[in-house]
């Protein structure tokens, strides 16, 4: 296949998530995921789709005239063409984010483009999906993601923390509450008690819009 990606939808938004969080940004949602985290608020993004060409992609996204970019799914580094999708986006001077599960390898992604490195936790039931490896690539203009399912997640998410010294490898450490597994206020509680150098963060286009696709 040359040049194309399947796609499921492109939508301008508020950023919910992440370091940008509050921002207007396009995002771009690719088909297809090879996991099934319990809690998966995407599943719509597993099959369907639109298989269209770079180029129309970019031609969408410049319409909204954005300064950032979103490319999540699905998974996109499941489709082999992210990479080059991702290039062409920061080549266009968008600043872009991608949203990985950290079970795919990410050292082809482009540097300026900040990775979103989701660590699965035990509680997301896709746990031993999670590679490794991606954690020592990982730079100042990453970010790495725990969401947590329960206090079982919260600890083992802290023992990670520590055992890779992820605060000094990466710009930020999100921990997210699994929507409505976890009280976020429980999990805001041991961010504090513990001190720990993370920073909290709630999905807020489901504080918005409740949880729309396309929103
Ligand atoms: C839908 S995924 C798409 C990108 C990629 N497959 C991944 O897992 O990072 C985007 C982000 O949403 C998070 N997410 C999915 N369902 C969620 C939920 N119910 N509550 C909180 N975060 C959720 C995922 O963990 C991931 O960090
Ligand atoms: N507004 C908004 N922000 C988001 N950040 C990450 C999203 C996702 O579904 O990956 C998302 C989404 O679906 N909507
Ligand atoms: S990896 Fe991402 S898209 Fe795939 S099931 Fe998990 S949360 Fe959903
Ligand atoms: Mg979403």
């Amino acid at each position: 296949m040359q040049d194309t990606l399947r796609i499921t939808e492109v939508f301008y938004s508020l950023q919910g998530e992440t370091r940008t969080a509050g921002l207007p940004t396009v995002f771009v949602r690719l088909t297809g995921c090879p996991l099934r985290c319990q809690y998966c608020d995407s599943a719509y993004a597993f099959s369907g789709g639109t298989v269209r060409s770079l180029d129309s992609i970019l031609e969408q996204v410049a319409g909204f005239r954005p300064r950032y970019v979103c490319v999540t799914g699905g998974e996109p580094l499941a489709q082999p063409n992210a990479i080059a999708l991702l290039k062409r986006l920061c080549d266009a001077g968008y600043e872009v984010s991608l949203e990985t599960s950290g079970a795919l390898d990410i050292s082809r992604v482009d540097q300026r483009v900040s990775r979103v490195v989701d660590l699965k936790t035990p509680g997301s039931e896709e746990m031993h999906r999670n590679l490794y490896e991606n954690i020592e690539l990982l730079t100042p203009n990453d970010q790495v993601k725990f969401v947590i399912c329960s206090r079982e997640d919260y600890d083992w998410a802290v023992s990670k923390l520590i055992q890779y010294g992820l605060q000094k490898r990466a710009g930020e450490v999100l921990f997210s509450p699994s929507h409505h597994q976890v009280k976020a206020s429980d999990l805001a509680d041991w961010i504090v008690a513990d001190n720990l150098p993370v920073r909290f963060q709630l999905q807020l286009h489901k504080q918005l819009w409740n949880d729309e696709p396309g929103r």
